[in-house]
């Protein structure tokens, strides 16, 4: 039986200055086996039989209506005129992003949902309409497209008619509920362009044993901003975005440039230790430390650094441990190339 591979990265999202904007695919990838045999029984609904292993196998729902891989799949599919998965379609979950940590689990199952579904529905759809799809569904561009993408991307969408308003921003819940209207996504929502990135800065991600859902991180943050503040924010991110190409990476121009105000500081409240953290840990007190970020929506930390990558991570978690926080470290790199299909 033909076999088809899909491996989606986990992203960083906004790396400072970059709210809403920035991304970086993280070589750790969400892995979906999948096999089409009309010969499988299979309980489900819509003839898809899931099975998992990795982070979140304990409270994933595997019942294809219900998972956001396979909901996100049956919405695209619904979308281009088709109601259930091929008879029977089985995939295998290879999970190994932690949820609900700022690294870009949902984005990656986005992406997983839309590009399963481009396959089993042999839809034909480029990387671009693939994108279209994935921003209906998760409506900030930065995770996924650092997942779809890879490597180091900025985005941004567009304005949206009034008539594409009102098929968007509906819940989402009800937007993929299996027996809501088929809409076809608006084309082009997003535009992206991807960054120079010198290989020989690596990733460090701290990630702290709770979650922090994005929904409940971005609602601390402020529905306004003040014109010091954003400005403050755009200086470093035009300066940001082309220090990480240098051939020789400036820790102080790098360190100062992920500086942010737009939602590090209001997702304070969240994060025990996240001001001290994030001020106290420079190019100066750890060599070979470039920069120093929350995660997405936290609560993960991102160091950027090109060596100590060890000492880096252990201060951080001795760190949170005052707080009573406990630590896992991950040393990481760019995903240059995305998302990728592949049949075996
Ligand atoms: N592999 C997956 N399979 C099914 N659902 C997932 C998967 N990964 C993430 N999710 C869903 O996304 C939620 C986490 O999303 P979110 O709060 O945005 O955090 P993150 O920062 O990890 O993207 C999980 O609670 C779960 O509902
Ligand atoms: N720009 C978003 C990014 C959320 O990323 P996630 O990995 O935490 O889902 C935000 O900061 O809210």
């Amino acid at each position: 039986m033909a076999k088809t591979i899909i491996r989606v990265p986990a992203s960083s999202a906004n790396i400072g200055p970059g709210f809403d904007v920035l991304g970086i695919g993280l070589n750790l990838f969400l892995i979906l086996e999948l096999e089409v045999d009309p010969l499988l029984a299979s309980t489900d609904k819509f003839n898809c039989s899931i099975s998992y292993e990795g982070e979140g196998s304990e409270n994933v729902p595997l019942t294809s209506d219900r998972n956001l891989i396979t909901k996100t799949a049956l919405f695209v599919l619904r979308c281009n005129g088709i109601n259930q998965f091929p008879k029977t379609t089985k995939i295998h979950v290879k999970n190994p992003i932690p949820l609900g940590r700022g690294l870009g689990s949902s984005g990656a199952a986005v992406v997983a949902g839309v590009m399963l579904a481009n396959q089993v529905g042999k839809l034909g759809f480029s990387k671009q309409r693939c994108l279209d799809y994935c921003l209906m569904i998760e409506r900030h561009p930065d995770n996924i497209t650092a997942a779809m993408i890879g490597g180091f991307t900025g985005s941004y969408l567009r304005k949206l008619t009034d008539c594409e308003v009102a098929l968007v921003h509906q819940p989402l819940d009800e937007m993929l509920a299996p027996h809501a209207p088929a809409i076809q996504a608006p084309l082009d929502i997003g535009t992206h362009v991807k960054y120079n990135w010198n290989p020989a800065i690596k990733c460090i991600a701290i990630i702290p044993q709770f979650e922090v859902p994005t929904s409940e991180s971005r609602q601390v943050l402020p529905t306004e901003y003040s014109r010091p503040d954003v400005i403050f924010n755009l200086q470093r991110l035009a300066v940001l975005t082309t220090a990480v190409g240098a051939e020789k990476p400036d820790p102080q121009v790098i360190y100062n440039s992920m500086q942010d105000k737009l939602h590090q500081p209001y997702r304070k409240v969240l994060i025990p230790g996240l001001t001290e953290i994030l001020s106290g840990f420079t190019p100066q007190s750890h060599a070979g430390l470039l920069g120093i970020c929350l995660s997405g929506a936290g609560p993960t930390i991102l160091c950027l650094a090109t060596n100590n990558f060890e000492r880096i991570a252990d201060d951080i978690i001795v760190r949170f441990k005052k707080e009573g926080v406990t630590c896992v470290w991950k040393l990481l790199e760019p995903a240059v190339e995305g998302a990728t299909v592949e049949n075996l």
